[in-house]
């Protein structure tokens, strides 16, 4: 199966090295270092299970690569927009496109069904450029618990001790081109599931992003010793309620509460993506992890006032460094 990860940064790198492992024909799209850094030594990832070193076609034009039986993107979210402009040559007419991305998706309304059924999500897709140069029959969503970072281009560290994948179809339905995605992960050693629910574990997800993101931003520590202050993990703690209070008001209810969730992040020893970017001087998806469940809060009359004032303080932060992108 020729499948081909679009942005081999952190969370592309880890997958790229399950896909090829799993026995995928496996290509990438990547530019810049970490392009030069792949061509020369191929892609290294550094993960708990074992270290990885695989060799895929990789190209900075899709189009040296050509058509795939599936595409996983893993860009940050404000970059979609340049993998909307340049993603073309990948598709055939059945093409699926993964997105494994944090924050509400761009295609979340699609299939949804109900008054809301096709609404976009600004946020995540600026002038609609991913929905119309992929569209929604092609999303398979992709939710990915898995702490990573990129210590030097063309390696992929995997921070935490477990790492698990959730596909899902915006209609809900298991798919074989889902199923068929996810045993290709699972043979290359990383557990992934297809989600008849994938709207759940969106927000699922979005609840570990919510009690990290904008604290750790702030304060610019691991997840692990953020959350060892009692008072900023009371502060975790009230984020993840009002996430889940979202949530539950957007139809979508999170099984677990607070405490389990707060206790795992808390062993964690991970600065998170937002805070990489931060720290790297790149875009930082605020818009689409934080600004989408503020204004969802807003819409359904949800109180969110912890998320409000640290979504607030995040957002002047990543102002103040310049690092605020609202179009890719
Ligand atoms: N890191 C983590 O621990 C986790 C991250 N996530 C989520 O996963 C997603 C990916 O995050 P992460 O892997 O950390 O991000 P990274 O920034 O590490 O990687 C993104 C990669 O995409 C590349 N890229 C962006 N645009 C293009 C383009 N047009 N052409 C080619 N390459 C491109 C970037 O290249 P360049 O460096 O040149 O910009 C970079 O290599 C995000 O939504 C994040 O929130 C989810 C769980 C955990
Ligand atoms: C914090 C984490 C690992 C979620 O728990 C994440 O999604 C990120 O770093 O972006």
């Amino acid at each position: 199966m020729k499948v081909c990860i679009f942005g081999a940064g952190a969370i592309g790198g880890h997958l790229a090295g399950r896909l090829a492992k799993g026995g995928a024909e496996l290509s990438i799209v990547a530019r810049g270092a970490n392009l030069a850094a792949m061509q020369a030594n191929g892609l290294i990832v550094r993960a708990p299970d074992g270290d990885m070193q695989v060799r895929p076609s990789l190209a900075a034009d899709p189009a040296a690569l050509g058509r795939q039986d599936a595409v996983v993107v893993c860009t940050k979210v404000p970059a979609l927009g340049s993998v909307a402009r340049a993603i073309g040559p990948l598709l055939g007419p059945e093409t699926p496109v993964v997105f494994v991305t944090n924050g509400i998706p761009w295609w979340y309304y699609a299939s949804h069904g109900g008054a809301e059924e096709g609404r976009r999500v600004p946020e995540a897709d600026p002038g609609d450029l991913v929905w119309n140069a992929v569209g929604p029959a092609r999303a398979i969503g992709g939710v990915i618990y898995s702490a990573c970072a990129q210590p030097e281009p063309g390696v992929a560290q995997v921070v935490s001790a477990t790492s698990k994948l959730i596909l899902g179809e915006p209609d809900n339905l298991r798919t074989d081109r889902a199923v068929a995605l996810a045993s290709l992960f699972k043979q290359g050693g990383l557990p992934c599931s297809v989600s008849e629910k994938i709207r759940v574990e969106v927000w699922a997800k979005l609840l570990n992003n919510l009690l990290s993101g904008p604290i750790c931003s702030l304060n610019r520590r691991t997840m692990r010793d953020s959350l060892a202050d009692p008072v900023v993990r009371a502060a975790a703690t009230q984020l993840v309620e009002e996430g889940i209070a979202i949530a539950r008001a957007m139809g979508q209810p999170v099984p677990g509460g607070a405490e389990e969730r707060i206790a795992q992040a808390a062993g964690i020893n991970h600065k998170p993506s937002i805070l990489q970017d931060l720290e790297a001087g790149r875009p930082m998806e605020v818009d689409a992890l934080f600004q989408v469940p503020l204004r969802l809060a807003r819409e359904k009359g949800i109180p969110a006032p912890m998320l409000a004032l640290t979504v607030a303080l995040m957002t002047q932060a990543a102002e103040g460094a310049g690092l605020l992108p609202r179009a890719a």
